[in-house]
C-alpha cells in the first residue's frame, strides 16, 4: 500500500506509465473523488501528453493517441448493462495501445480478468491509500522497485 498525497499521486502516476505496455487494462477503483482522473493525468503526462485530461464521465472514453503509448481512458460510472460496453469497442484499443477503466465494476465480475486492479480510497489526513491486486501477467512490472511517497 502507498499513502499519496496528489504530488505523489502524479508520480506514481508516472510510475505506472513506465511499465505499461500495449495490451494492458488497469481497472481504477474507489468512491467518487478518490483522485482516479488525478492517477490518470499522472500516466499521461508521463506519456508526454500536455493538454487537458478531462473526466470522461460523459464522453464514457477518451483516447490520447499522440504519445508514446496509446491511451484509452475510460469511465464507465454511467454503463448500467455490460452489454453496452461491446458499443464502445473498448478492446479494439488494446492491440497498440492501453486502458485505464474507472469504475471497471460496472462492466460486471468477468471483465479484464488479466487486469491490474489498482484501488483508491481517502484517508483521514486528506492523502489517498492506493492498493492493488496483480494478475500473474503483472507479476514484476507492478508495484514497481520506486516507491513515490
Ligand atoms: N492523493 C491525493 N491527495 C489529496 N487530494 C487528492 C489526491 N488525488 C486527488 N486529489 C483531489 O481529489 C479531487 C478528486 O480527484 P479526481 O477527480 O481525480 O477523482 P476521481 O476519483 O476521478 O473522481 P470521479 O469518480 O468523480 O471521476 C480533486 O480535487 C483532486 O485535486
Amino acid at each position: 500500500m502507498w499513502q499519496l498525497d496528489e504530488p505523489a499521486m502524479a508520480q506514481a502516476g508516472a510510475a505506472l506509465a513506465g511499465v505499461l505496455q500495449a495490451g494492458d487494462v488497469v481497472m481504477l477503483s474507489g468512491p467518487l473523488g478518490a483522485g482516479k482522473t488525478t492517477l490518470v493525468r499522472g500516466v499521461l503526462a508521463a506519456l508526454g501528453h500536455e493538454g487537458e485530461v478531462p473526466s470522461p464521465t460523459f464522453a464514457i472514453v477518451q483516447p490520447y493517441d499522440a504519445i508514446r503509448l496509446p491511451i484509452a481512458h475510460a469511465d464507465l460510472y454511467r454503463i448500467e448493462d455490460p452489454a453496452e460496453l461491446e458499443e464502445l469497442g473498448l478492446d479494439d484499443q488494446l492491440l497498440d495501445g492501453a486502458l485505464l477503466v474507472e469504475w471497471p465494476e460496472r462492466a460486471g465480475e468477468a471483465a479484464w480478468p488479466h487486469a491490474l486492479r489498482l484501488s483508491l480510497q481517502p484517508l483521514p489526513d486528506g492523502r489517498r491509500a492506493l492498493t492493488w491486486d496483480v494478475p500473474k501477467s503483472w507479476e514484476g512490472r507492478w508495484p514497481p522497485p520506486q516507491n513515490p511517497t
